[in-house]
């Protein structure tokens, strides 16, 4: 099992918008790779291997007279993370269709109901990329469609293909956490058509797929998407996400030198989500 350490950082934020906003943002660009927004303002974590002590510096919302932030940080002992998301993790439902929750929250009267415990995994619907995804998800047909979840985390948008009619899945994720956590939540949702592999886009030669679904950040989506198109079969479906809309551009290019068609765009708080169709 990995051992990662993160180092948890609470904001208190006065008034709370747009500074939350701003706020996860900048602290996106600068390697922290989670949030969960509270009464107060805002948590946000990073690996402590990515931290160090003047990171801050470089965020310039903490330096704006408009807002009031404040901030404590602790780090994250890797035993104590499920106490942490238990404390903050509160089930969602996009688009009142799919609902995301963990073990210990009630059951939705929803068409889709998926059951994360996501520990240390990226993915519980709340961050908005996965949002976008899920519902890049729920608008396209996956009936029948072979499927690849790259960057899977917890393997929420595997599970949600799989519970929309895709068949075979594979969930790939490059952190050891992340393949046991995969597995423990195919499990628990009783999918039968997802295999979890701990890896990245190396483990994709002759594999061919219908739909690969990318969520994972600009410059691994930059440096894999053509491995992607290769993969894809003829009018086949790639869903990225992962960067902030002023890398929809370069994210756009990329993928038209690969024979990827643009045909879908989704944004939320500056985060994007696009659909391309291979010709
Ligand atoms: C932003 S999270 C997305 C998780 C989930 N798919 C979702 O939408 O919520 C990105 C995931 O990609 C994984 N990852 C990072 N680099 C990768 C790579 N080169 N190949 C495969 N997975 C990678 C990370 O471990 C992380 O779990």
């Amino acid at each position: 099992m990995s051992n990662i350490i993160y180092i948890s950082y609470e904001f208190k934020v006065t008034p709370l918008q747009p500074a939350v906003e701003i706020l996860i943002a900048e602290l996106g660009y600068t390697g922290f790779e989670s949030f969960v927004e509270t009464e107060t303002g805002v948590t946000a974590y990073i690996q402590k291997e990515e931290w160090n002590p003047s990171i801050l510096e470089a965020i310039q919302i903490l330096n704006s007279d408009e807002f009031e932030i404040t901030h404590t940080f602790s780090e994250i002992e890797q035993t104590n993370w499920n106490a942490e998301w238990e404390k903050n993790f509160n089930p969602i439902v996009v688009d009142n269709v799919c609902a995301v929750r963990a073990p210990f929250h009630d059951k939705f009267d929803t068409q889709y109901d998926i059951i994360i415990e996501p520990k240390m995994s990226f993915g519980t619907g709340h961050h908005e990329t996965t949002h976008m995804m899920i519902q890049h998800i729920l608008n396209n047909d996956f009936t029948n469609k072979s499927v690849l979840d790259m960057g899977c985390g917890t393997s929420v948008l595997a599970i949600l293909a799989e519970l929309k009619g895709a068949k075979p899945i594979d969930a790939i994720d490059i952190d050891n956490w992340c393949y046991l956590n995969s597995l423990e939540n195919v499990a628990r949702n009783n999918c039968k058509h997802i295999s979890v592999l701990e890896g990245d886009a190396t483990l994709l030669k002759n594999k061919k797929y219908d739909v690969i679904i990318a969520n994972i950040n600009r410059n691994i989506l930059l440096n894999d998407i053509k491995t992607y198109a290769s993969c894809l079969n003829k009018s086949g479906m790639l869903f990225l996400s992962g960067f902030y809309n002023d890398d929809i551009p370069m994210i756009t290019d990329e993928c038209e030198k690969h024979l990827l068609n643009f045909e879908e765009k989704l944004e939320r708080n500056n985060w994007g989500a696009l659909k391309f169709k291979k010709r």
